[in-house]
């Protein structure tokens, strides 16, 4: 059984179909990629998962459970929670205070929580920012600490809305680097993102979106020759160079 299945979901606006019967599973210690086109409608699909939408049909199984219609905080509780691509800290606290209020949906006891928060803190490698006030933070930082935050609920599911956008290339490897750590610490991952080198080289598998409709689905490798997804993404001079890149790196 997959950690997330998503059967048929379609998400309207009026006329506008922002996610047309898409399915796929996220197979538990996995990472899966959702890149697409601006306006694909993968922020919309995360919205449904993370129940900030409530899906205009089709269906949502997270560990087994119907899911389709509860609200954010009931799926953050269930262990699946997102980062926004706009990252929005509590300004006025700490780096470290604003991951406690991650850490305190699991309870109230303040020992456990300071923990928590300093493990996501190191993991997420701001032990040092740790006593900074979040609004003065440079945006590698504050996208780490968005990280962060959602790491401190303890989620099984992390949903990762372009956590690199903005970043310079030293700081995509930083992250790329987070990734694959909180993959080895048994965190599902499912992200969306613009930077394909960096999906490529942290993805299990990749889900293609273009319209609201997914067009493909496999590994990064697959899908990056798929006639479909260079059409309507990647271009073919990008895929080549991609494969190129993948082909010359060393597996691991
Ligand atoms: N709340 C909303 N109300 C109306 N239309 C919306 C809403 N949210 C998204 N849309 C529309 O749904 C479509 C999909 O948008 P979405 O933001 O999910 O795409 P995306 O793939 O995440 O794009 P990007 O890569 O630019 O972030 C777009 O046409 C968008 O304008």
């Amino acid at each position: 059984m997959a950690l997330l299945e998503a059967r048929n979901v379609t998400m309207t606006f009026g006329s506008l179909v922002a996610n047309d019967d898409v399915s796929f599973d996220v197979e538990e210690g996995s990472v899966v990629g959702l890149i697409g086109p601006n306006g694909a409608g993968k922020t919309t699909l995360f919205n449904c998962i993370s129940g900030f939408y409530r899906p205009t049909s089709g269906r949502l199984v997270f560990k087994g459970e119907d899911v389709t219609n509860l609200p954010a905080h009931a799926m953050a509780r269930r262990g699946a929670v997102r980062t926004f691509q706009v990252v929005r800290p509590l300004k006025e606290m700490t780096v470290l205070d604003n991951v406690l209020v991650g850490a305190f949906l699991r309870g109230t006891d303040e020992e456990r929580a300071r923990k928590v928060a300093l493990e996501c803190l190191a993991l997420c490698h701001l032990d040092d920012m740790r006593d900074r006030l979040a609004g003065g933070l440079p945006i590698g930082y504050k996208k780490r600490l968005e990280m962060a935050r959602a790491l401190a609920t303890e989620p099984s599911l992390l949903m990762l809305d372009e956590s690199m956008a903005g970043l310079t290339s030293t700081e995509i490897k930083a992250a790329v680097e987070i990734i694959r750590g909180l993959k080895a610490r048994g965190i599902t991952l499912l992200v969306v993102e613009h930077i394909m080198e960096a999906v490529m080289s942290v993805a299990d598998k990749i889900v293609v979106l273009d319209g609201g409709v997914k067009i493909a689905e496999g590994p990064p490798r697959e899908v990056v020759e798929d006639e479909r997804v260079i059409t309507a993404y990647l271009g073919a001079k990008f895929s080549q160079r991609l494969k190129a890149s993948k082909e010359g790196a060393p597996r691991d």
